[in-house]
């Protein structure tokens, strides 16, 4: 190959809909496979909502990760411009932009980690429940894209509502017959994150020395935060822990409040993302006691997917941790998250049973 041939296949390499041929397609696929593979080993991952708020910084993050060898980035709009954009970041992961449906499929095949904030996020006076409508349908359609193309693949599903949209995701899997429940992970590391910062100022330690049990799910009253077992050993007054229990619930509110309108959690959540991501492609390679809080399928309550920590391994979410001893406070709490999860499940489940 001479060095003109070489420029064009380059500069082909981000934008796989300028390919002439499928020909050409394939072996730059290949050649950018053996690159990966030569330079640096490591797990394919694909954001499908890539030029998102969470999506274009979620991109960033994840093409510093050297756990990452092929990033692929897909949405329905702009993926050029972001991929164009992060491929220039001088680190090992190859990036390749997919733009519309049509290169859904592309975008999938052979991904080990699928990281999906696609969706659209609240406007102030917008409850999560809201965006179920526009939302159902778009995971519908990525979740039938990744049975089909990558049934194998662990799934972190960000877009809201988180409540209903992993049950949608589950109940599309089960139809595909590729349901493999240690894969499918709700993110909550949002609120994990958020209850390690606001717990960190209240007893004046480093954020990242604190750790705070989250479960329950992911809206309002069913974040339910277990400050009696936070860690370093403490104690709060009766007064920090509502304080700090309905900032926790409420965080999400209150940077739609703080936006006025331009969206949700952005940059927190794509710091959240990136780490929980990182965190099952640690568990994918074989590391030792990682343990993260998710939304997933569960046996810890009487409900069928429930937030608790969880054990992430080669196979996924490969344990999943009972709640551990409540306080009376943090009982009344679990009853009134597990009444309104109950509805936000089933409301999923009957959006593909119908
Ligand atoms: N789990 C959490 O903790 C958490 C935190 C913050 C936001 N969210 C949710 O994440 C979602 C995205 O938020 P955002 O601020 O990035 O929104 P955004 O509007 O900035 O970005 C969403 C992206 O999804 C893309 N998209 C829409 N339909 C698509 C489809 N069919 N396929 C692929 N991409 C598609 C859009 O083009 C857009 O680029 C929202 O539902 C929001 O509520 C969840
Ligand atoms: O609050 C939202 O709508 C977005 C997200 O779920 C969050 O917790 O920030």
């Amino acid at each position: 190959m001479d060095a003109n041939q070489r420029i064009a296949r380059l500069s082909a390499h981000l934008c796989p809909q300028k390919f002439q041929s499928m020909e050409e397609s394939s072996s730059l696929v290949e050649r950018a496979n053996c690159r990966a593979k030569g330079g640096a080993p490591g797990f394919k991952v694909a954001i499908l909502g890539a030029a998102g708020g969470i999506g274009q910084s979620l991109s960033l993050l994840m093409k510093m990760n050297p756990l990452v060898s092929v990033l692929h980035l897909y949405d329905v709009v702009n993926t050029p411009g972001v991929t164009a954009d992060v491929s220039h970041m001088d680190t090992s992961a190859v990036v390749r932009g997919f733009l519309g449906a049509k290169e859904l499929e592309n975008a999938l095949t052979g991904m080990d980690l699928v990281i999906i904030p696609a969706g659209v996020p609240r406007k102030p006076g917008m409850t999560r429940d809201d965006l179920f409508k526009i939302n159902a349908g778009i995971v519908k359609t990525l979740s039938e894209g990744i049975a089909k193309c990558c049934p194998n693949a662990v799934v972190n599903l960000i877009s809201n509502p988180v409540n209903s949209t992993v049950p949608i995701a589950a109940e599309v899997f089960k139809k595909a017959g590729t349901y493999d429940p240690k894969k499918l992970l709700g993110v909550t590391m949002l609120d994990v994150v958020r209850a390690k910062t606001f717990v960190a100022e209240v007893l004046g330690l480093d954020p990242r020395e604190v750790d705070v049990p989250v479960v329950g799910g992911h809206a309002g009253v069913t974040i339910l935060p277990l400050l009696s077992q936070v860690k370093p050993a403490c104690s709060f007054t009766p007064e920090e822990i509502e304080y700090l229990t309905k900032r926790i619930q409420d965080g999400g509110t209150e940077v739609v409040q703080a936006k006025a309108g331009a969206g949700s959690a952005t940059l927190s959540m794509a710091f959240a993302a990136a780490k929980f991501a990182d965190a099952c492609l640690r568990g994918l390679r074989g590391d030792a006691n990682i343990v993260e809080c998710a939304f997933v399928d569960s046996q810890v309550t009487e409900l069928p997917f429930f937030a608790s920590k969880v054990r992430i391994g080669r196979n996924g979410a490969e344990e999943v941790y009972q709640l551990g001893p409540l306080n009376e406070y943090e009982r009344v709490g679990l009853d009134k998250a597990k009444k309104e999860l109950a509805d936000s499940i089933q409301k999923g489940v009957s959006f593909i049973r119908k």
